[in-house]
């Protein structure tokens, strides 16, 4: 087996099955499965949810080589008022980091950026908005329109934000949305960004609504549906990317 060439992480073990079933030769140890997603090379690594776990996780390999890509997977609250509807994907165009900064004035508000930046980068400064590779998104929305998901579920591309604490009140919601624009939030995609972006590996952030961000009903919550519309636009995604002279990088 060639050394994987994409790394996909999703935060559990229901979010990887769907990708995991598409893995031809697969390999499982622990938290990582490898194998061939079409004709490439990928290692799927399930840190559990969370910023913390995926950023040690993360690290943990980059520390040992780097992949040509990294993908973040899985799930996330969509936002009805972007127009998303449960079991839409939506392509990440920024990860935002939307609970860290300043208290604001007038709690329970949105926070303030911070006056620091997180991450220094030979392309700017990071405080809480990690830009996503715009013609990489680009790609993975068309890929995404074009693939075999569940019936009336689409593709968007937008900001997707981090958080610790899952939205659960409208009125929250409607905060984030008017704050940042938000398509949807999940936990992990900032974490990851980050630590791509300090290791110059590329990442790239594709969600499936499980649920739509606002007034908690867990009944409603399709995992298994999102999962498995993320996991295809993941497949289709790579297909494109592969295609790619930069994609090779060498190596294939
Ligand atoms: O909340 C629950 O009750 C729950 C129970 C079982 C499993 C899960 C998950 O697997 C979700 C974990 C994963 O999902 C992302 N996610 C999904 N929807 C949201 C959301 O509305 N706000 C924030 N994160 C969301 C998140 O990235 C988690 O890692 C949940």
């Amino acid at each position: 087996m060639p050394d994987p060439r994409i790394l996909i992480l999703t935060a559990t073990p229901v979010e990887a099955a769907p990708l995991v079933d598409r893995i031809s030769g697969a390999n499982a140890a622990g938290n990582r499965v490898t194998g061939m997603l079409g004709g490439t090379p990928v290692r799927v690594l399930v840190p559990g949810p969370g910023p913390v776990n995926t950023a040690m996780a993360l690290t943990a390999v980059m520390e040992k080589t780097l992949p040509a890509l990294v993908l973040q997977t899985g799930c996330g609250g969509g936002f009805a008022q972007a127009g998303i509807n449960k079991g839409d994907v939506v392509v990440a165009t920024e990860m935002i980091d939307v609970q860290s900064g300043v208290e604001p004035a007038t709690p329970p508000d949105i926070v303030d950026a911070l006056p620091f930046p997180v991450l220094k980068t030979p392309a700017g400064e990071i405080t809480n908005r990690y830009p996503a590779d715009i013609r990489l998104a680009d790609t993975a929305c068309r890929a995404a329109r074009n693939a075999p998901m569940a019936t009336g579920c689409g593709a968007a591309m937008g900001p997707i934000g981090s958080v610790v604490t899952i939205t659960a009140t409208d009125l929250r919601a409607q905060a984030l949305f008017d704050r940042f624009g938000l398509c949807m939030e999940a936990m992990e995609g900032a974490a990851a960004a980050h630590v791509c972006l300090h290791y110059g590996v590329p990442f790239l952030e594709i969600r499936g609504a499980s649920n739509i961000a606002g007034r908690r009903d867990r009944a409603d919550w399709d995992i298994p549906l999102a999962a498995t519309n993320a996991a295809i636009s993941v497949c289709a995604f790579i297909a494109e990317w592969t295609k790619r002279p930069e994609a090779c990088d060498g190596k294939c």
